[in-house]
């Protein structure tokens, strides 16, 4: 059997005396579709910031490709081949697609943008590297406008395309559909379906549609433990997750 590109494992995360996350393991295989599901506040995204070292870990391991990441900083993972897509916005609003996607290129941080600015900017570099991103994209008629200026399902397809920039082996998406329309959720999901040639992504995503749809792996967590792992088709027909989707909107969630 092949080896997972990336191995959690028994990741503790305690915010203070609360425990966000209870002793995770997550093994994501190259050239899947990974999601992580689960109702409100059941340890998604604090999975995802301790895999992507956005938050340190209070325990465990973390191997990606054979290696411990598990006390690297966030862009000493992204160097190895580690990126992610923030639910937050992480585009340069006043710069045009282009330019955003140089400085993602550049692997630089937004505090370090002014010192690229003063020298890189001027010269083409990544031109290529840019090209192939906006056209697997489809946003190669944007590309000189000001990343402000385009909808939001573009937007969106902005920050997958600067996670994308630092050519990462695995990809992180943090609910990359939030707030679109039809259309540029389909968009979104053809261009998930289309990563998984090169690259492996793992996915945090409330549409159980697209889930069901797109994924190889769906890990189930529940109160910062994993609930079931399988197939979408083993997951759907599980008693246990139908439980916790229940309770959960019994309790208000969504
Ligand atoms: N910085 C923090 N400090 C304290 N508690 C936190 C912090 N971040 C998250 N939590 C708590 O950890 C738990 C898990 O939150 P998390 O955001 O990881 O869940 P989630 O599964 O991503 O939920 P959602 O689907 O609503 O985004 C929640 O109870 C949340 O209140």
């Amino acid at each position: 059997m092949s080896q997972p590109i990336l191995d959690a494992r028994n990741v503790v995360k305690r915010y203070g005396r609360f425990q966000a996350l209870s002793g995770v393991d997550l093994r994501v295989m190259r050239n899947t579709i990974h999601s992580v599901i689960g109702p409100n506040g059941a340890g998604k995204t604090t999975l995802f910031h301790t895999l992507t070292g956005t938050v340190p870990l209070t325990a465990g391991s973390i191997s990606f490709n054979g290696k411990e990441v598990g006390g690297m900083a966030d862009h000493e993972r992204v160097q190895l081949g580690m990126a992610r897509s923030f639910q937050v916005t992480s585009l340069f609003p006043t710069l045009t697609v282009r330019e955003n996607l140089r400085v993602a290129a550049q692997g630089i941080q937004p505090r370090k943008a002014l010192h690229f600015w003063s020298k890189s900017l001027l010269h083409d570099a990544h031109a290529e590297l840019i090209e192939s991103i906006l056209a697997r994209l489809e946003l190669t008629h944007c590309i000189d406008r000001v990343s402000s200026q385009l909808s939001h399902g573009q937007q969106r397809r902005l920050e997958v395309g600067m996670a994308l920039a630092a050519k990462p082996q695995i990809i992180f998406l943090d609910e990359p559909t939030s707030g679109m329309g039809i259309d540029d959720i389909d968009a979104m999901k053809a261009i998930i379906q289309g990563l998984r040639a090169d690259l492996t992504v793992v996915l945090i995503e409330h549409n159980m549609g697209i889930v069901m749809d797109i994924s190889d792996t769906i890990t189930v967590m529940q109160l910062g433990r994993v609930l079931v792992e399988g197939t979408p088709e083993q997951v759907k027909s599980d008693d246990r997750v139908r439980q916790a989707y229940l309770g959960n909107m019994i309790t208000g969630g969504g």
